[in-house]
């Protein structure tokens, strides 16, 4: 009936089978894309009273993108250090050998 594999595999959604996996799927950090693709699975809402208290996300979307770019500047950072360290590493010891 539906054609689509999921990229973080079936075994994660097989786990959830039951459960409320929104937890879950925020702690993922999913792309709108797969906010949007949900939305074509949906087959329900469950009842008021069967539902848990799984806090919200009230920031609007763009601020979970600042959030990716926060993370993604991390991770720039270390390689970045890690070069000046090597090429200040570099000058220090072949600068000094050109000058004996
Ligand atoms: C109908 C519900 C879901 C849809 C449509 C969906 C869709 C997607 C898509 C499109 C991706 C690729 C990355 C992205 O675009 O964000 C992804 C990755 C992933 N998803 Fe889901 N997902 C769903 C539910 C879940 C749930 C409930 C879990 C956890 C229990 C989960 C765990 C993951 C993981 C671990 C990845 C891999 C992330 C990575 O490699 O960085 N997903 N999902």
């Amino acid at each position: 009936m539906y054609s689509f594999r999921h990229p973080g595999g079936e075994e994660v959604l097989i786990e959830q089978a039951g459960k409320d996996a929104t937890e879950n799927f925020e702690d993922v950090g999913h792309s709108n894309d797969a906010r949007e693709m949900m939305t074509k699975y949906k087959i329900g809402e469950l009842v008021e009273s069967e539902r848990t208290n799984v806090a919200q996300k009230s920031e609007p979307t763009w601020s979970t993108d600042t959030q990716n770019e926060e993370s993604s500047m991390k991770t720039w950072l270390l390689p970045l250090v890690l070069c000046l360290v090597a090429t200040l590493f570099y000058k220090y010891f072949f600068g000094s050998a050109k000058q004996q």
